[in-house]
């Protein structure tokens, strides 16, 4: 009875009345807020999509180079990123890349739109690379993920396009591989003299090794191949092997093993991450490591100069078998002073010697460089000259020489010969 009274009065309460109404309207605003949001989340969760990719997945800068193509028209918000293009002629051009900023942008691909968020962690860092972390976030109506495959599929594709015809050179930075300067011109491997038969040996027995994997995988053996190029400086062996690379359609990955930070996990690590399709090139092998039998003083001088040990490098070269070919090429000026535990057979699998010019080398480079209606007969003479000192040249002291001789008469190039004796060993 009493509390019937109490709720009367109340009732009557015009103060009562109006807090009451307050509250309900209140409670109102936040019940639909809240089923607002709700309704959203399940909005978001079943008909919308999302992707994130973040900036250590590969995909993150062709999907960047994608947007630069395909978005940077439809938004006004970008950031710019500069670069330096050669052309044929040797004349370097400066680009601009627009890439959208951080930040939200609005796309049409096709038929849809897609939201696209970049976004940058100002307190969290890429410890590889020691950059921020950033992650673009692609948003679209649907619940077809085709579309995104599409996108991806559109990047990657762009970008081997934009690579096509050239080769990549790859340095180790931190424990990934980055792209060393632009992709450049593949170098013809007919541009490479070697001596007869050793060009067409390495490229058959690179190209069946590629074309083979299931007699390894058949057989147990860990699919992969070693090569050693060894001899005197100047003869070609890099070259060679970017040729190689570019005839192959592979990358190149080339590591320093004198570099101080290099320790064997990271050595490991590198090797395991090598990009699809490229060569893993050591150049001057000599340099990090002596023969095991060497004095302890030498063996002294190279202590303490790196990181990497020599039985780290062993088990590296030596490491989990993949399915995915991997192709090393070590370089050396001194054979002689590699361990053989390095160039036995399994870590090195072909080594051929890149020596000195022969008399056809000679012939050959000479027409390489001069057409001339009387070539042919001048070439031997040319070779005949240059045999006739008796000395060891190198193609790239020919190559100086013939620089030095572009625009000359061939009656000039062959009468100056001896001055090949005094360029450098290596042009
Ligand atoms: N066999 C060759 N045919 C054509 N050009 C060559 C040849 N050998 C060397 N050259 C030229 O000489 C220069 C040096 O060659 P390269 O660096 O390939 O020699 P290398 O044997 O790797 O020397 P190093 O042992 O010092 O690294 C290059 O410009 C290259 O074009």
């Amino acid at each position: 009875m009493i509390i019937t009274d109490y709720i009367s009065t109340l009732a009557d309460n015009p103060y009562f009345g109006a807090g009451f109404g307050l509250f309900g309207v209140g409670f109102g605003a936040a019940l639909l807020r809240k089923s607002y949001q709700t309704s959203l989340i399940l909005f978001r969760r079943h008909y919308m999509i999302t992707l994130e990719v973040p900036c250590r997945d590969k995909s993150y800068q062709w999907l960047l180079q994608w947007m630069t193509y395909k978005g940077a028209k439809q938004t006004q918000h970008l950031s710019v990123e500069t670069s330096f293009e050669q052309k044929d002629s040797g004349h370097v051009k400066t680009k601009y890349d627009f890439i959208p900023s951080i930040g939200t942008h609005f796309f049409r691909y096709g038929r849809s739109w897609i939201k696209v968020e970049r976004t940058r962690e100002q307190h969290t860092l890429d410890l590889h690379m020691g950059t921020p972390w950033e992650t673009v976030e692609l948003t679209a109506f649907g619940r077809n993920k085709q579309m995104f495959f599409e996108i991806l599929e559109e990047a990657r594709q762009m970008a081997l396009e934009r690579h096509e015809g050239k080769t990549i050179m790859y340095t180790a930075l931190g424990s990934e591989w980055r792209p060393l300067g632009h992709p450049r011109r593949k170098r013809p491997i007919s541009s490479v003299i070697l001596d007869t038969g050793i060009s067409d040996k390495i490229m058959d027995d690179c190209q069946e090794f590629i074309s083979t994997p299931s007699w390894y995988i058949d057989r147990g053996i860990p699919y992969r191949r070693g090569y050693l190029l060894y001899g005197p400086p100047g003869c070609g062996k890099s070259s060679y092997i970017t040729a190689l690379a570019g005839e192959l359609g592979f990358s190149i990955c080339v590591l320093n093993l004198s570099e101080r930070s290099l320790s064997d996990d990271r050595l490991n690590h590198l090797l395991s991450v090598a990009p699809q399709q490229s060569i893993i090139l050591l150049e001057d092998i000599d340099a990090a490591f002596t023969s095991r039998e060497d004095t302890a003083q030498q063996k002294a001088a190279f202590e303490g100069m790196n990181r990497v040990t020599f039985s780290g490098l062993l088990n590296c070269l030596d490491g989990v078998a993949s399915t995915e070919a991997r192709i090393l090429f070590m370089t050396t000026n001194y054979i002689d002073r590699l361990d053989p535990a390095l160039i036995r057979p399994g870590r090195v699998d072909l080594q051929e010697y890149i020596g000195w010019c022969s008399r056809d080398q000679i012939e050959k480079m000479y027409l390489r460089f001069y057409d001339g209606e009387n070539a042919m007969s001048e070439s031997r003479v040319f070779s005949d000259k240059v045999m006739s000192f008796q000395t060891d040249i190198s193609p790239a002291q020919i190559q100086g020489y013939f620089m030095l001789h572009k625009h000359s008469d061939p009656k000039d190039v062959l009468d100056n010969c001896e001055m090949i004796c005094k360029m450098r060993k290596k042009g």
